[in-house]
């Protein structure tokens, strides 16, 4: 459901910017989802699912057997398949495994191989942590060989000897090459590395001695896959990691730090860090002199806060370094999807590029992130290799019409050596066919080199050996060997193969057809081989979920179980690890329904297995209304890539894209980035508290509209952020300091003003607005909603939504019982209020630090006791402060108009104030769907408005 973003804490791209979650109306809502306007939802298999009179699914028939999974497109072929005309009939896919004796018997054959496949301790979520050194050594011992088979050890060579030349460094590496995990580790031990003492200049000139360097950091654009990484990497060097206090006092060389979780052990010298967390770090190190180097991973993802990093490196990069000592700063910029003209140009030494102006790039020099020849790389050529090696092994069978003869004469009836892999659930892969598949580093699947220069780079790595904590070795050049200053390496070749497959014909219900896929590649596809499926939102997740839980329940015992896991940003931390635990159930397969969260850096253990629906939620400013939305879109090539990427990881896979190739050629090459499409107010705060004067000359690779820019700098400066000179105030710095956003932030600083005096009633309200998902649970169903009335009745407000969260707030704290129980009676969610309850106390602590409190307020629990109306009204108007654009008035025809813009507005049914008639309204989100609906909403008074817009 397109909504504007949601302020909140724990957003995974970026902690302080509206978060994307999407909340269920309740049962009577209107659809809100114009974007998504689809008939009503069928069942999968609806024309497919047989079920027999004891609701088991019958066998479908025996031609079944021989027919395509949903009748798809490879990337070299079309075939006839089990679709009708329209695409979307699918025949039944067999429910009872066709060859349950061959899955009976090698049952022992899937323990084993599953043991093999990498065990527990590989870095992902596991249930057991291992205890001593040499338990850790010996996972890292185990791991080693894989790490040596990655794509990227070809170039381990040329990376260290480029960064011993060179500042800045892009690599671009196929998805899976082994970037992530293992460049900060070829570089650690590097001499340049290493911590230094050196004299520094401060910011008033003075110099002063100081440390500078000794750690890697690595940003990632997703809490999550910042945890994941720094697990998997401390696996891999047999490095502890433990989690919260304890883990700063123990020794260790790998560490990671997101938003409300850190883990950076004593001796940390490889961090990875969310980009928002670094940024924050810059607040008080705006010169890094903690790090050596920094490694900008994703970046063809374009943030918000990768645009600002980019810009702040670019300018430690070519600044005068006095700051560090003299002490150069490393770059190293990677994705598989890298726009590699645009940033070598960017980053370059502007005396080599006179003609190059940072600022308006887009659709230009750094549009796009790939050329169309990357592109035609890393999709049609991979997979349009002669067949045989692109079937053999677990997947294909192998011994089927090679599929560039099928190619030959696309329009035939018929079916391709791929199409056969779709026939019947039929157990467990071969592991001699597994093993044939992995494709040798440096070479393709059909064994030449694989790297541009093939022997030539070969020959070249092995002239370059330079010995781990070794200088220099004679022969290679010392000095800056590139005029511009910037190296460049690209990985070729992934581990492990994955094919592509399209739908023939446009799917009318991408939902449904996900659904089916599933299911059908759960019932043809052996094990091990689980499946990873993006869809776009959280609603999306849980209706696929219960779908594809029902239907297991209907499986026969000789088809695998199934195990969904949910991945998205609402989800807890722990909730989300969840999706990474390979199954340790016998004779069952995983399947993650995930949103984008899990489209880049990612690696889901068991995962082989991708379905694509090609569409995701994307936030849009529309700066004459002032109001962000999020709209469901189909997604861009280079995304495609990356979803495609997470296949083939483990093993050989297969990415079913819910698609048709014509739909892929018309999908925009890349997302346009973050910064030219959304409300920059936060980058403008954050370039402001970072020392940037003129932010509209800020060496932006693409600059925003200047009319965000100005709507930015003017809500600022309403919200006495900015004074007249455009320079932060002491509430502007203030507000920056805050890891909230900037309205949120101002809102808490108005709270402290000796006429309001109320920090600690919006520090409970901010709490509750800035958890990942709706502290109140919708109800699914017209009994839920009843029982939903009655439950929070002592809750609600007629004030309205805030002072209804304060409430709920106050009383949960007071609850000294059990608050899980509490939660129950009144429908909240327990995971939004612990959340809150985190929250709670960094920002309380947080405001005794910026003096806002005088000291902390007793423990919990405290007696309830219930706001007063006129403390209610000052508490709202404290909030008005902030959000006075955010207002809307009653017009003669019953419907609001918001203040700013004179728009429609409509109370959303998930609001307490939902059908009242109010003289006027506040609120501090919106959804922007079939029509503008407010969230949050408070029943303020016109002349509250007047009186803040000095009317
Ligand atoms: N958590 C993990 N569990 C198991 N294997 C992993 C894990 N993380 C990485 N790997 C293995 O290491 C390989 C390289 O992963 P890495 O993340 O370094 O690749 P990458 O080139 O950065 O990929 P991408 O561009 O998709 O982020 C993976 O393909 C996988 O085989």
């Amino acid at each position: 459901m397109p909504e504007q973003g949601q302020q909140n804490f724990a957003d995974e791209k970026n902690p302080t910017k509206p978060s994307t979650s999407a909340d269920a109306p309740p049962a009577k809502a209107p659809k809100e989802d114009s974007n998504n306007d689809q008939a009503p939802r069928k069942s999968p298999h609806t024309n497919a699912l047989k079920l027999s009179q004891d609701g088991k699914p019958k066998s479908s028939d025996s031609k079944q057997k021989n027919q395509p999974a949903g009748g798809r497109q490879t990337e070299e072929d079309e075939r006839d398949s089990s679709h009708s005309q329209d695409g979307r009939a699918r025949k039944s896919p067999k429910l009872n495994g066709s060859n349950n004796k061959k899955a009976n018997t090698t049952q022992e054959t899937f323990k084993q191989r599953r043991q093999d496949f990498g065990g527990r301790h590989n870095g992902t979520a596991h249930s057991k942590t291992p205890n001593t050194r040499a338990d850790l050594e010996r996972i890292a011992k185990g791991l080693e060989k894989t790490r040596m088979r990655l794509p990227v050890w070809l170039k381990k060579t040329d990376i260290r000897y480029d960064l011993r030349n060179h500042d800045v460094l892009l690599l671009h590496g196929e998805t899976g090459s082994g970037k992530s995990t293992q460049v900060p580790q070829f570089l650690y031990t590097e001499p340049w590395c290493a911590e230094k003492r050196v004299m520094v200049e401060k910011e008033d000139g003075r110099k002063q001695e100081a440390s500078v360097g000794g750690v890697i950091a690595i940003t990632q654009p997703r809490r999550i896959a910042a945890i994941t990484l720094a697990q998997r990497v401390a696996a891999e060097m047999g490095e502890p990691l433990s989690k919260g206090s304890i883990a700063s006092r123990q020794p260790g060389k790998v560490g990671y730090s997101v938003r409300f979780d850190s883990s950076v052990p004593l001796g940390t010298k490889i961090k990875f860090v969310t980009e928002g967390i670094l940024l924050q770090e810059m607040l008080s190190d705006p010169h890094l002199r903690k790090y050596s180097a920094i490694i900008v991973d994703e970046i063809h993802e374009r943030s918000m806060d990768v645009d600002l990093i980019a810009g702040f490196l670019r300018n430690i990069v070519h600044g005068d370094k006095k700051g560090r000592g003299g002490i150069p700063l490393k770059v190293i910029i990677m994705s598989a999807t890298l726009d590699k003209g645009g940033i070598e140009a960017f980053f370059a030494k502007p005396e080599t590029r006179p003609d190059y102006v940072p600022g308006e790039n887009y659709g230009k020099v750094l549009a796009t992130h790939m050329s169309e020849d990357a592109v035609k790389l890393n999709t049609e050529e991979k997979f349009n290799k002669k067949p045989d090696t692109e079937v053999k092994g677990p997947i294909g069978k192998g011994n089927e019409k090679n599929s560039s003869q099928e190619s030959d004469a696309p329009n035939e009836s018929r079916r391709s050596s791929t199409d056969s892999s779709f026939s019947s659930w039929s157990g467990f892969s071969d592991s001699s066919a597994e093993e044939g598949s992995r494709a040798q580093p440096g070479t393709t699947e059909n064994g030449t080199p694989s790297t541009k220069s093939g022997k030539a780079d070969e020959s070249r790595e092995r002239k370059k050996t330079v010995p781990e904590h070794a200088p220099t070795p004679k022969g290679m050049i010392e000095g800056d060997i590139s005029a511009n200053g910037v190296a460049w390496q690209y990985i070729r070749g992934r581990q492990y193969e994955v094919q592509t497959l399209y739908e023939q014909q446009p799917v009318e219900d991408y939902q449904h057809a996900m659904a089916e896929m599933i299911l059908r590649l759960h019932t043809e596809e052996p094990l091990p081989g689980d499946i990873l499926a993006f869809l776009t939102g959280q609603e999306e997740i849980q209706a696929l979920q219960a779908e594809l839980e029902k239907y297991s329940a209907m499986l026969t015992s000789n088809v695998p179980r199934l195990e969904i896991k949910p991945l998205h940003g609402s989800l807890s931390p722990e909730a989300q690890q969840d999706a990474f635990v390979k199954v340790e159930k016998k004779f069952t397969r995983k399947v993650v329904l995930a949103t984008n969260i899990a489209e880049t850096s990612l690696t889901v253990a068991g995962v082989r297995y991708v379905v694509d629906c090609g569409k995701a939620k994307v936030k849009q400013y529309r700066p004459h209304l002032g109001l962000e939305s999020l709209l469901i879109k189909p997604i861009s090539k280079v995304s495609a890539i990356q979803r495609t990427g997470r296949a083939g990881r483990e093993a050989r896979g297969k990415c079913i894209r819910i698609y048709t190739k014509k739909d892929y050629q018309s999908m925009d090459q890349d997302e346009k980035p973050e910064i030219m499409r959304c409300n920059v107010i936060e980058a403008v705060l954050k370039m402001k508290a970072r020392g940037v004067k003129d932010v509209l000359t800020f060496p932006f690779m693409d600059s925003p509209d200047v009319l965000y820019m100005e709507k930015a700098l003017n809500h600022l400066y309403a919200m006495d952020a900015l004074d007249l000179d455009g320079n932060l105030t002491k509430v502007g710095k203030q507000m920056s300091r805050f890891p909230l956003p900037a309205t949120h932030g101002r809102v808490l600083i108005s709270a402290a003003d000796e006429a309001n005096d109320c920090v600690l009633e919006v520090i409970d309200i901010l709490s509750c607005l800035n958890t990942d998902s709706e502290v109140f649970l919708q109800p699914k169903s017209e009994e839920q909603q009843e029982a939903m009335d009655e439950g929070r009745s002592d809750l609600v407000r007629r004030e309205g939504d805030l002072i209804t969260l304060l409430t709920t707030m106050q009383q949960y704290c007071s609850e000294n019982t059990n608050r899980n129980h509490w939660c129950e009676r009144h429908l909240v969610s327990v995971r939004a209020m612990k959340l809150a309850m985190a929250i709670r106390r960094e920002l309380r602590q947080k405001a005794v630090d910026a003096k806002l409190l005088s000291e902390l307020p007793p423990a919990d629990p405290q007696p309830f006791e219930p706001i007063s109306p006129g403390k209610a009204t000052v508490v709202m108007k404290t909030f008005l402060k902030a959000f006075i654009k955010e207002t809307a008035i009653l017009g003669p025809d019953g419907v609001y108009k918001t203040t700013s813009g004179k728009e429609s507005i409509y109370i959303h049914p998930s609001s307490v104030l939902q059908g009242k008639r109010l003289e006027a309204i506040m609120f501090l989100q919106h959804v922007y769907t079939s029509k503008c609906y407010a969230k949050k909403v408070s029943a303020i008074q016109a002349d509250w408005v007047a009186e803040q817009y000095g009317i």
